[in-house]
C-alpha cells in the first residue's frame, strides 16, 4: 500500500517537473499562462457566470495542454532527429498547428463571452 502512495507520488512529481520544465523552457508557455491570468482578472471584473467560467476554464486548459504536447513532441523531435528533416520539420509544424488551433478557438470563445460585457460596460459611460 505504501509503495502504491509512493508511486502515484512520484508521478505528480514528475508531471509537475515536465509543467515547471515546459514554463522555464517555452516563452509560448509563459505568453500563454499569462492570457489565463488576464482572463481570470477579466472574468472576476466583469462577473461572468458559471457557465462561462466553465468555458474560460476548459479554453485555457485546452491551450496549455496542447502546448505542452507541443513542447514533449518539440523536445522529442530534437533528439532522434537533429539534422534537418521533412519529416521533424513537418511534426513540429502539425504540433504548432495543433497549438493555433486551440488559440484560436480559445480567442473565439473569449471574444463571445467578453464582448457584450465590454459593450454593456461601455454603454454605462456614453
Ligand atoms: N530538424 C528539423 N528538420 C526540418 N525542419 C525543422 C527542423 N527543426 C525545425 N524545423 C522547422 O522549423 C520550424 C521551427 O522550429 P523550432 O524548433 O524553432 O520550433 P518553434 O516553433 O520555433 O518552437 P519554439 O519557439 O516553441 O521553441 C518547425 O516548425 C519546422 O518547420
Amino acid at each position: 500500500m505504501r509503495t502504491y502512495f509512493i508511486k502515484r507520488y512520484n508521478s505528480f512529481k514528475f508531471a509537475f517537473r515536465g509543467i515547471s520544465s515546459a514554463v522555464r523552457s517555452e516563452p509560448h508557455v509563459r505568453l500563454h499562462l499569462l492570457s489565463v491570468v488576464l482572463v481570470v482578472i477579466a472574468g472576476f471584473a466583469l462577473g461572468v457566470t458559471k457557465t462561462e467560467w466553465c468555458l474560460l476554464i476548459g479554453c485555457a486548459g485546452l491551450v496549455i495542454t496542447a502546448e505542452v504536447f507541443n513542447t514533449a513532441i518539440e523536445t522529442l523531435t530534437n533528439l532522434v532527429s537533429p539534422d534537418w528533416h521533412h519529416l521533424a520539420g513537418k511534426t513540429k509544424d502539425l504540433a504548432a498547428g495543433a497549438v493555433l488551433v486551440a488559440s484560436v478557438t480559445a480567442a473565439v470563445v473569449g471574444a463571445i463571452i467578453f464582448i457584450p460585457y465590454l459593450i454593456a460596460l461601455a454603454a454605462l459611460y456614453v
